[in-house]
């Protein structure tokens, strides 16, 4: 099993400033300066665990580079890319497009290695130069809609990877699994129309954006029945999250027979993370990981591309990182995560009543995919 990673420290130089989590320093309201949520402490520290626990040694090291605007106007709208141009000319940078989403100056080329990051994963797994890969990039992408950055995204990174290999490798049916805590709005945006992609999501109910994931969101013309989402119960954990993955992302994947599939892969609906209230450990994002080896088994020769989303906490979001890349490559020997007797020895883990209910509504839309 050859799986490609790819990672590089420019990632850990996007800056998103000294906002308190979410907003600028403000004395007047209370506001105390600290880091922003989405800085780079997670993902190094997930990059620092796979190569001290020996895991990069069966990986296939693999190179970003940065998306060409062609590349990123497959997706975005062109007044899009120019102010992002315009915002990182900027003396102290800009904001990809909700305030809430900072970047420093020249933070447009981070975001285009971003981009061409899971563009190179993508494209390595396509031409079989590995099996499978794990694009650990920053900034994430799954909230950027084709006209503004949102939700610290500043480009769709995971979009703009899958439009680049249809293009240059006529890729024509291509699976999206967004199990990031929050909804994947805008890869499912980008590609509502489309029912050659199919996008599924998993994410907390109503978590962010709040007025987005609901069940009713199934596409639209053409494209209609490929759009699905799982707005899952605050508190929900591995046992839940399986089943959502057993009763609806599988089953729909069978019906979709993809050639591709793709996961948008943010750790924030783990059981410690700041932003969300789900439960996940991460031999829960082994097993998901597990599952969908075994998807692109069956229907694509093992052809799977992970771009990485969110997940806040840097001492627990590595572990959950680690098993995922630790599953990809088929590491026979896991590390052991020390905190899972902790996080994952707490009652209400199994899949409950209000949660199955939601699974309930979902699973009859699947016949809706051919
Ligand atoms: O991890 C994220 C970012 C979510 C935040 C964006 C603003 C408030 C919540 N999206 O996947
Ligand atoms: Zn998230």
């Amino acid at each position: 099993m050859a799986t490609g990673y790819l990672y590089h420290e420019l990632f850990g130089w996007h800056d998103t400033g000294t906002n308190a989590g979410l907003f600028p320093a403000d004395h007047r309201a209370g506001i105390q300066p600290f880091q922003h949520f989405e800085n780079a402490e997670t993902k190094r520290r997930i990059h620092e665990l796979v190569v001290v626990s020996g895991t990069i040694d069966h990986l296939t090291r693999l190179e970003p580079r940065k998306a060409s605007d062609e590349e990123i106007l497959a997706v975005h709208t062109e007044e899009h890319l120019a102010r992002i141009k315009a915002e990182s000319e900027q003396p102290k940078g800009g904001d990809s497009g909700d305030g809430l989403s900072p970047f420093g100056p020249g933070g447009i080329e981070i975001g285009r290695l971003a981009a061409g990051g899971m563009i190179e994963a993508t494209t390595a797994v396509v031409e079989g130069r590995v099996d499978n890969a794990y694009a650990l990039i920053r900034p994430p992408g799954h909230h950027a809609e084709p006209e503004t950055g949102r939700g610290f995204c500043m480009f769709a990174n995971l979009a703009i990877a899958a439009r680049a290999v249809r293009r240059t490798h006529g890729v024509e049916r291509i699976a999206v699994l967004d199990w990031d805590v929050h909804h994947g709005n805008g890869t499912q945006k980008v590609f509502w129309e489309d029912p050659n992609t199919l996008t599924i999501s998993l994410h907390q109910d109503r978590v962010f954006p709040p007025d987005s994931g609901f069940v009713t969101e199934r596409g639209e013309g053409a494209g209609f029945g490929y759009a699905v989402n799982v707005p899952l119960p605050p508190g929900t954990g591995g046992g839940g999250y399986l089943s959502a993955i057993d009763r609806v992302v599988a089953p729909a994947i069978d019906r979709f027979r993809p050639d591709l599939i793709l996961v948008a892969s943010g750790f924030d609906a783990n059981a410690t993370d700041p932003l969300s209230r789900q439960a996940l450990t991460s031999s829960d994002y082994r097993a998901m990981t597990e599952r969908l080896l075994d998807l692109a088994a069956t229907h694509c020769e093992g052809r799977l591309a992970m771009s990485h989303e969110g997940g806040y906490n840097p001492v627990y979001v590595p572990f959950c990182g680690l098993a995922v890349i630790e599953a990809l490559a088929g590491v026979t020997e896991p590390l052991t995560d020390p905190y899972e007797p902790i996080f994952g020895g707490m009652a209400g883990l199994e899949l409950q009543p209000h949660q199955s209910a939601v699974l309930d509504q979902v699973v009859p839309f699947i016949d809706d995919i051919h």
